[in-house]
């Protein structure tokens, strides 16, 4: 593949090249940016290159006031004080961060570290089998891809993905990857679990009867997306996520012991340090509009580095893919003189059309679905 020598097109003052082409000659490859490493490309592609990244003007929190709530669930079905200070440290931290942590979830290390392993094993065997999966049809369970969005994006992102829909109707074992595919089912399994018990706390933290959210379907559907981020020859021109906001009700991330996620906070992009034997929980769009703007979806990126591999699951729990036209709108138990709803009703289909439609270029699509008040 050949990148320095594409054709150029200068117009004004602007160098503008072949861009379409340039993605289209490293989607073709179907081995993603590890691709690129294995091929020995010393110098970032320029169709990774980011303008404007402001990576070094992050925190790391030294502090309890930056750093990011956690959250403890041993104990929280056998003692009411327990589950109602979960509840209360759910609410502060869904309500002011949009993220937090949670440890004693109840799914072991040993589960976590597998399925870490088992997305490094995918990315790291034969590129001929790997390619199998590498596709953009929306309609596959089970995909490989670099960039799900590629062609929309400003700037390409420097991590590779194995996406599974897991739930509700999952694919036939056979459609997995071999390598990974008894912990990624027995990992979907268990992260629907603990989806199911998060549902119950953030309906009590909204203040509902606590089936009320898993009632309205937020727990039907769960992706799984496996990232790995292969080195970076130069990782501060480029990102492994760009800042973005998920569209889904919630997310379940479990990462390595690389570090990388940042979440911006009281306008400051704050660093998430890795817990071994944590995961990350966070708010997606769906749940900020359903909850009126109480829960925040809140914009988070994740820097590429010059070491790694490293290595990510996202788990985004969503409605049912078939039932994707149902309309969602702020909660009409949160709703009252005072609190009128911010938000039109809307399906997760279209909202997806316009979030897609968008790219993620860091902005919300949230606003797009308000109420125009005058
Ligand atoms: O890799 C990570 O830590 C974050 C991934 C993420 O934000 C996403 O997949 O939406
Ligand atoms: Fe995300």
């Amino acid at each position: 593949m050949e990148f320095a020598n594409t054709k150029t097109i200068l117009g004004g003052s602007d160098c503008l090249y072949d861009r379409q082409s340039e993605l289209k000659a490293f989607d073709d490859t179907k081995a993603g940016v590890k691709g690129l490493i294995d091929a020995g490309v010393k110098n970032l592609p320029r169709i990774f290159v980011h303008q404007q990244l402001n990576v070094d003007e992050s925190v790391t929190p030294d502090d309890s006031h930056l750093s990011i709530p956690i959250i403890d669930l041993q104990g929280i079905d056998m003692e009411s004080s327990l589950r109602a200070k979960a509840v209360e440290k759910i609410r502060y931290a869904s309500e002011k961060w949009g993220f937090f942590q949670l440890v004693n979830h109840g799914i072991p290390v040993n589960v976590l570290d597998e399925m870490i392993d088992g997305i490094r094993k995918f990315n790291e065997q034969e590129i001929e089998i790997k390619k199998k999966y590498y596709s953009r049809d929306p309609t596959k369970k089970v995909t490989f891809v670099s960039n799900f969005d590629l062609y929309r994006l400003k700037a390409v992102t420097w991590k590779d993905t194995l996406s599974c829909a897991m739930f509700p109707n999952p694919p036939e074992k056979e459609e997995l990857p071999e390598v990974c595919r008894d912990i990624v089912i027995d990992y979907s399994k268990q992260v629907m679990n603990l989806g199911l018990t998060l549902f119950e706390l953030l309906s009590e933290a909204l203040g509902l009867n606590s089936s009320h959210l898993k009632d309205m379907g937020c727990a039907d559907g769960l992706l799984l997306w496996g990232h790995y981020s292969p080195p970076c020859p130069e990782p501060k021109q480029t990102m492994a996520s760009s800042s973005h906001c998920d569209s889904n009700f919630i997310t379940i991330l479990l990462g390595d012991q690389m570090g990388g996620l940042q979440v911006l906070h009281q306008n400051q992009w704050v660093d998430l340090p890795p817990m071994h034997g944590g995961l990350i929980v966070n708010i997606g769009d769906f749940l900020q509009l359903i909850s009126n703007d109480k829960f925040k979806s809140v914009n988070h990126r994740v820097l590429a580095k010059n070491e790694g591999p490293r290595i990510s699951v996202a788990c985004f729990m969503r409605s049912r893919k078939d039932q994707s036209l149902r309309l969602y709108g702020p909660i009409k138990e949160l709703l009252s003189k005072e609190n009128p709803p911010i938000y039109k009703e809307v399906s997760f289909d279209d909202y997806l059309a316009y979030y897609m439609s968008k790219g993620l270029d860091g902005t919300s699509s949230l606003p797009h679905f308000k109420f125009s008040r005058t």
